[in-house]
């Protein structure tokens, strides 16, 4: 692991009250340490009070579940999820209405701060480019701006899958999410901890950026905590928008709609948050093994039944006929979420096709190798060689070059 991915954390005096340059100077301190620490900020750097505000922005997927009077949901968890879409898409709107409106930013950008902010988006670079090789490439061909604000964005949620995934994830506890979310916050209102966070809060406020599915991906991290069984899709779908569905919506705003196109902007989002979904069920499919020797199954325990399964065939890890006809059904699926993702991403901004395409066509490939498999997901990880990568990439690119549909086909 290289040094530039090295999270190290002070073993004394971090607190949220710490200024930017304080945060850039440890940084910059602990970056250049060669103790080995990971990526995840621990326990210590989690705590303090940031002080927690909601920005304005009250609705939460989680409030909408909690809202309901009976304490019975009266909406599916899709439905719940479009509700986010339609928030982030009405925020770029206004902003297309009123560039005005997102002047006020926060106080890094000063002359003598420029240098370390500039540094803090190369550590996102760099920290990109070592956890997502291909994605990392695809990166380049964006615009220098958008490039970077994408790496933030990346850091951020690399940063919060490893609070619960990381080997630090067996100290993190509710109680630390809630710092982290309160960190989070900060990060929205221009005071920044760290310079990774420093990086995240120029993008902010720089692009429409929404805090709810940030928010909402570290929600799914509590999931993760207090949850290992989903009784049915309306669950996992849930789970999946928190951990992946989110990432499209945080996406959007900074790849940018092609100005020629003539899609929704709703209906973009909805295309992101299919591809996010897409992504994790596929993410849940490759790892079922993995995952049951965690105790965990992501599987609609409904399904499981009709197929005649339970956890105990899934611990035992057999790959027998009923296995095969469920996986089936559950490859169905994911292809028709990365189907309705193919509808959205000719609409995006010409630069930012190419790396979207790239990871939808990698992404999808893997329930390829699930199958080459013959469904062998307990023992065997589906993985896409480099060759097959190779092949792919030019593929992606050629889609790419395809412009927005010049129709309003994308209506919904
Ligand atoms: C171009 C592109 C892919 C941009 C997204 C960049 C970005 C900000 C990625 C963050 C990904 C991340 C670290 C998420 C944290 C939670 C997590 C780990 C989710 C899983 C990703 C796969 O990671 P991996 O295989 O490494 O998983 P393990 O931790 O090893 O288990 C997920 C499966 C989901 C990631 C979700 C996306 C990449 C959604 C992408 C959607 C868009 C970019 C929207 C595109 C727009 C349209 C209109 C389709
Ligand atoms: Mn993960």
């Amino acid at each position: 692991m290289s040094v530039a991915l090295l999270w190290v954390v002070s073993p004394c005096d971090v607190s949220n009250g710490t200024s930017f340059m304080e945060s850039v100077r440890e940084g910059n301190r602990f970056f250049d340490s060669s103790r080995h620490r990971n990526l995840v900020p621990n326990e210590r750097i989690n705590r303090g009070g940031g002080k927690q505000t909601n920005n304005g922005r009250k609705f939460s997927v989680r409030s909408a579940i909690l809202a309901t009077p009976s304490g019975e949901r009266t909406m599916t968890s899709e439905q719940m999820v479009y509700d986010v879409v339609l928030r982030q898409a009405a925020l770029v709107k206004r902003q297309l209405r009123s560039t005005n409106e997102f002047e006020v930013k926060p106080d890094i950008p000063i002359p003598g701060n420029l240098g370390l902010l500039s540094e803090a988006y190369d550590r996102c670079g760099e920290v990109c480019a070592e956890y997502a090789k291909t994605f990392n490439l695809g990166t380049m061909l964006m615009t220098p701006e958008r490039r970077r604000a994408i790496w933030a964005i990346y850091v951020w949620c690399r940063r919060t899958d490893e609070l619960v995934d990381g080997p630090n994830a067996s100290y993190i506890t509710p109680a630390a999410l809630d710092r982290w979310e309160n960190r989070l916050e900060d990060v929205f209102n221009g005071r920044p901890f760290d310079m990774l966070d420093g990086a995240l809060s120029d993008t902010v406020s720089n692009f429409p950026v929404d805090i709810q599915p940030f928010r909402d991906m570290i929600e799914g991290m509590r999931m993760d905590l207090r949850k290992s069984r989903y009784k049915n899709f309306d669950e996992l779908y849930l789970y999946c928008y928190y951990v992946a569905g989110t990432v499209g919506l945080m996406s959007v705003p900074i790849m940018g709609i092609a100005p020629e196109s003539k899609a929704t902007t709703e209906s973009v989002y909805n295309a992101a948050l299919a591809l996010g979904i897409a992504n994790q069920v596929t993410n849940i499919l490759r790892d079922v093994g993995e995952d049951a020797r965690r105790g965990r199954v992501y599987l609609p325990q409904d399904e499981l039944a009709q197929a005649g399964l339970s956890d105990e065939d899934i611990f035992a890890g057999r790959v027998t006929d009923k296995w095969r006809i469920f996986m089936k059904k559950q490859i169905h699926r994911a292809r028709k979420f990365f189907d309705e993702a193919e509808k959205g991403v000719t609409e995006l901004s010409s630069a930012s096709r190419f790396p979207v395409w790239a990871s939808l066509v990698l992404y999808r490939k893997i329930l390829d190798e699930i199958e080459a498999n013959d469904y062998n997901n307990f023992t065997k990880r589906a993985y896409v060689s480099k060759s097959k990568k190779l092949i792919a990439l030019p593929i992606a690119y050629a889609k790419s070059l395809v412009p927005p549909t010049k129709t309003v086909s994308l209506q919904r």
